[in-house]
Order: C-alpha cells, then sequence, then structure tokens
C-alpha cells in the first residue's frame, strides 16, 4: 500500500503503535499521545511516517549526532519527530480512542513502511559504522606508515598510488602529494607491473625502476596483495633501495649521459673523447680501462647513445655487486624446471633484454672464471642459453666492458681468462686519472657547482685563490667522483658565499702534496713522480730563488732543509 493509500485511511487511534513498531525498529520509537487535542487524522500520521523515511534516507549520510527536527501542523494537530542518534520519536498530539483500533487493523501496511524504515536505517547505521571505521582505519595506517623506517606504498588494482609514506617520498625523490594519485607505472616498467599485479601472495623481486632519482639503485620490492571477496582491492608495496655496499648498481637500463656531459679540455680527455666517438659508430666490443671515479661508465653511456644502436636498451649490470650464482641466471637468464628455489617463472637474461641494443658489463674483472667461460661462449656465438633450457636463443648485443682491474696482471696470474681477455679488448679505451689532467680541475669545479648548486636550491659558492691552489695540488684518488663529493659538501655548508681553507675536507687539508692519501692505491713510483711534479710546478710558479723555495716549502708544508733534500732527491733541476 502506498503512502497516498495510507493517507487516505481514516484516524483510528494510536494507542499500541509505539510498542509494535519499536519491536521492529532498531531504535526506539516513542509515539505520544498529547492530551487536550480533540482529533487526529491517519493522513497526517501517514505523511509523517513519510517525512521520517524520506528524512531517513537525505540523511543518511549526515552527522548523526544532531538532532533532525520535522514538524507539521494540521487542524490543530501537531506531530513532531526527531532522530537523535538511534532514536527515532514520534510526538502525536491526538486524543482519540478509536486510534488504537485503527492502528491494530492496518498494522500490516504500517510495518511494510516500518521495515523499509529498518533497513534504511540499518544501511545508514552500517554504512556509518563503516565509514567512522574506515576513517579511524586510514587515520592508523597513515600514523602506521609515517613511523615506519621503510619505504612503503599503498595502491589500487589499477596502480594508483592512494598512500605512501615519507621514506618513499624520499625515495622517489619527489613531494607526497606530487605522488599521490599518480600511476606506479611511471615509475617502474610495464613488465614489472604486470608482475606486482599477478602476485597471489607476499612476493619478493628486484627490478630495475623506471625513474629512480640520483641514486639509481635497483629496487628490492616486496608486494602484498590484499583480496577483499575474491577481488584484488589493495596492493602494498615496500621498497627498498638495493644496499650495494660502494657498487652503484646491479642493473641499470637508461642511460642519462652523452658525450657532451664529458666534461674537460686536457689533451688526454680530448685523445680519448674523440677516440671513443669514433669506436661508437663501429660495432667492435670495448673495455673501458680506469681508475674508479674516472667516469667509464659515462663514457659506457655515451658510446651507446651516439653509436647506431642508440634506440636499443642499454642495460648494465655490475658484476662485483652480485653472487656468481645470481649473476649468471641474471645475465643468461633460466627456464622453470632448472632455477633453484621457489620460483616457477622462465625469464629472459640481460643479454636477450639487450637484444638489439648494448650490454655494459661493469667491474669485468671480479667475474668468476666460470661465468668469463660463458661470457666467452656468447662472445664468439652470439647467442645465449638460458640455465636449463635446451635452445640457444641469438642475441645481437655490442658488449662494453670496464675495469679499475689490470687485466693483464689478472691474466698473467691466471684469473682472467686470456680468449675473453682478447676479444673483448679488441679497443681499450683508457680513461685517464683526474690527476694527470689536472688542467680540467677548475672546469670541472665550475661545472659541479653550477649543478649541484641548481640541485639543492642554493647559489653557487666562489672558491678562496688557495682552496682551489690546495684542489690542483691534491692528487684526487677518488678521482671525479671524489670531485664531484667535495663540491657538494662545499654546497651543503652553511657559510658565507666564500669557500676558503677552513672548509676543505680532511682528506684533502690534510694532505701533503706526494705523501699517500688514505686509501689511495698508486704505487711509491707515481707517488714520487706526482710529488716532483707538484714542487716543480710551485717552484714555476713562485721562483727557485731563496724567498720562493722558502714560499714553496710553506706551501707544501715541509721546513725549507726538506724541501732542499727532496729537490736533491728527486732531481729537480
Ligand atoms: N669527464 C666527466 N665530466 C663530467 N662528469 C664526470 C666525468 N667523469 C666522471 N664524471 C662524474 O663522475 C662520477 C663517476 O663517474 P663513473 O661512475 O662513470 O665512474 P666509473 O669510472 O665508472 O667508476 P667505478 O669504477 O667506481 O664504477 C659520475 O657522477 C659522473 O657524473
Amino acid at each position: 500500500m502506498s503512502i497516498e493509500q495510507l493517507e487516505s485511511l481514516s484516524w483510528q487511534g494510536l494507542y499500541g503503535l509505539a510498542e509494535q513498531l519499536s519491536s521492529l525498529l532498531p531504535v526506539n520509537l516513542e509515539i505520544r499521545q498529547w492530551k487536550g487535542t480533540a482529533h487526529y487524522d491517519a493522513a497526517f500520521i501517514a505523511r509523517e511516517l513519510k517525512v521520517i523515511v524520506e528524512s531517513l534516507a537525505i540523511q543518511e549520510n549526515n552527522d548523526y549526532g544532531s538532532a533532525a527536527i520535522a514538524g507539521e501542523e494540521s487542524e490543530g494537530l501537531r506531530a513532531l519527530w526527531y532522530r537523535l542518534n538511534t532514536t527515532v520519536m514520534l510526538w502525536v498530539e491526538a486524543d482519540n480512542p478509536e486510534g488504537a483500533a485503527w492502528l491494530a487493523a492496518n498494522l500490516p501496511v504500517i510495518r511494510g513502511y516500518a521495515r523499509s524504515f529498518r533497513e534504511m536505517l540499518a544501511g545508514s547505521e552500517s554504512s556509518r559504522k563503516l565509514a567512522a571505521e574506515n576513517s579511524l582505519l586510514k587515520k592508523e595506517l597513515s600514523a602506521m606508515l609515517s613511523v615506519a623506517q621503510e619505504a612503503l606504498l599503498v595502491m589500487d588494482p589499477d596502480g594508483r598510488i592512494v598512500e605512501l609514506n615519507p621514506a618513499m617520498s624520499s625515495l622517489l625523490e619527489s613531494p607526497r602529494t606530487q605522488v599521490l594519485g599518480s600511476f606506479i607505472q611511471e615509475w617502474i616498467s610495464p613488465g614489472d607491473w604486470e608482475h606486482l599485479r599477478a602476485a597471489r601472495d607476499l612476493e619478493e623481486r628486484t627490478i630495475v625502476p623506471e625513474r629512480s632519482g640520483r641514486s639509481r639503485a635497483n629496487w628490492k620490492i616486496r608486494v602484498k596483495p590484499v583480496y577483499d571477496g575474491g577481488q584484488l582491492a589493495t596492493i602494498l608495496l615496500q621498497v627498498e633501495a638495493e644496499k650495494l655496499e660502494g657498487k652503484k648498481y646491479l642493473f641499470q637500463k637508461q642511460t642519462t649521459y652523452r658525450f657532451e656531459d664529458i666534461k674537460g679540455t686536457s689533451a688526454p680527455i680530448r685523445t680519448i673523447k674523440e677516440m671513443s666517438q669514433r669506436v661508437a659508430l663501429s660495432e667492435v666490443n670495448l673495455l673501458i680501462l680506469g681508475e674508479s671515479g674516472t667516469g667509464k661508465e659515462v663514457f659506457a653511456q655515451s658510446i651507446h647513445a651516439a653509436s647506431s644502436r642508440k634506440d636499443g636498451a642499454f642495460i648494465a649490470i655490475n658484476c662485483a655487486a652480485i653472487p656468481d650464482t645470481l649473476l649468471e641466471s641474471e645475465l643468461f637468464g633460466y627456464e622453470s624446471s632448472a632455477f633453484i628455489g621457489n620460483r616457477n617463472e622462465s625469464k629472459a637474461g640481460r643479454f636477450e633484454l639487450a637484444d638489439g641494443g648494448t650490454i655494459f658489463l661493469d667491474e669485468i674483472g671480479d667475474m668468476s672464471l666460470h661465468l668469463q667461460g660463458k661470457l666467452l661462449r656468447v662472445v664468439q656465438e652470439r647467442k645465449v642459453e638460458r640455465l636449463g633450457g635446451m635452445e640457444p636463443i641469438d642475441v645481437n648485443v655490442r658488449i662494453i666492458a670496464a675495469t679499475h682491474r689490470n687485466l693483464d696482471r689478472m691474466v698473467a696470474e691466471e684469473k682472467f681468462r686470456e680468449d675473453l681477455y682478447y676479444r673483448l679488448n679488441v679497443i681499450p679505451l683508457h680513461i685517464p686519472p683526474l690527476r694527470e689532467r689536472k688542467e680540467d680541475i677548475p672546469l670541472l669545479l665550475e661545472y659541479f657547482m653550477k649543478n649541484v648548486s641548481l640541485k639543492y636550491g642554493r647559489m653557487p659558492k666562489r672558491l678562496s685563490p688557495q682552496v682551489l691552489e690546495r684542489l690542483l695540488l691534491y692528487d684526487w684518488p677518488g678521482n671525479v667522483r671524489e670531485l664531484e663529493n667535495v663540491v657538494e659538501h662545499f654546497v651543503q655548508l652553511e657559510i658565507g658565499d666564500l669557500v676558503t681553507l677552513q672548509s676543505l675536507p680532511a682528506q684533502i687539508r690534510g694532505q701533503i702534496p706526494g705523501v699517500m692519501a688514505p686509501g689511495r692505491r698508486s704505487t711509491r713510483h707515481l707517488e714520487e713522480n706526482h710529488e716532483k711534479e707538484t714542487i716543480i710546478q710551485l717552484l714555476n710558479q713562485l721562483g727557485r730563488d731563496t724567498e720562493g723555495k722558502r714560499m714553496v716549502a710553506e706551501k707544501l708544508q715541509v721546513s725549507l732543509p726538506t724541501l732542499y733534500r727532496k729537490i736533491k732527491k728527486l732531481k729537480i733541476k
């Protein structure tokens, strides 16, 4: 029966309604009769019930703490209902003894209303409770996330990032507000996203992020899907930037450097740059040799970017950064049956991924003899075999290998396969250490000062002439990387815009030129050569008379007699 029909019914009374309705409703319904009123009509009651039902529907999302009041007057009768929290009260001012009988007769109709009333109330009540619980849970979740040291991220099944903590935002090097709402696919490859989405339970994997900020570290990911009613509802991610114990990365697949990024105008750097630009155009494998921090990787990337393979992948892998067995499966891939462990998937190796492009095997001197043998096969036959795979797979990959080790000596000591050495070493590129091209130092200082200041949003600082002089005297065992770090140190210092001697890092301040800096691996011979060179430079600058020599001794922080002894010993004219 509709409200309209109910409205047309005549008034029968009120008594008994309250009790009966209250037993049907999840609320206390009080219907009160106010004495002194002549009559009442059913239409009015029905309208009131309608108002209650509709108001409840409208107010579903309202704050239940506030009272909702609706009232109506009709022919001197007044009904007032209100709801405060879960209590609904309907007061009716009427005094009609026939009411009870009428209500009893029409109870099924009233019950129908009561039922929908109850359902609505129950629905709105449970959604209110749920909303309250949800909002509390959300607050608890974000509090938990904010105190966690691990980088954590919550996303929906489409990869939309709905929450992340400060550790994650710093790992992504982006403010939280900027990341919220973006998609994880902006940070990782489609293949890696597919794997994350397909995870059935807690899973771990290492991936190479598409964008990972300056660290260029790989991500060790723990992924946990959350299901609701059999449907994937949320994906939780814990990300750890791979700890590389001093290594730069395990894998990497973008190039960021071009030849124009290689700064330096000295003869040695110009020569090696020109040579690299020439060989970039050929297809030969390359071996880049040089001390740590000289820019071997910068060269490898620039060569790839200038080669005909530039549209193919550049896959870098650090052979010293991971254990041999993992390196083997990473390089060559595996078939499900063969891989030891609980994985049941097949995986392409880095050689396959680099097909049509370049593979950069960094720290090749650290590769085991066993893997050197397998690598030789790839170099010779241009085919790889996955672990446990039956069919060799053709790969068209250019290999650029690099090492800071002395491979000649390793070959002599039978620690590096001679046949592989000759295959890779078709055109060796020696990157000179910074101390052999000191004229590049001012340019590099200026270049890094500009870049690093920009990165930290600070004003570039000037170097005092004494600081510049000391930096020119220093022998830079960590090469360009060390120089970049020193500039970073300057930029971060809370000093004025002038860097003075006091601000120099200890290793540079403390170094008397020619005395080996801690960690330096150069030989005594190199050290003496360098000392000799430094003294000659200073004598040329300051003069060879006694006054000049006194100043040179002062600069070198040695006594005048010591300087004379050194001049004699090093046969300086
Ligand atoms: N000529 C250069 N111009 C500008 N920046 C350079 C140059 N050479 C090196 N760098 C910078 O120095 C740092 C070290 O370079 P890179 O990582 O290529 O050295 P590496 O020889 O591969 O070191 P390692 O042997 O430790 O792997 C990088 O940050 C790079 O940007």
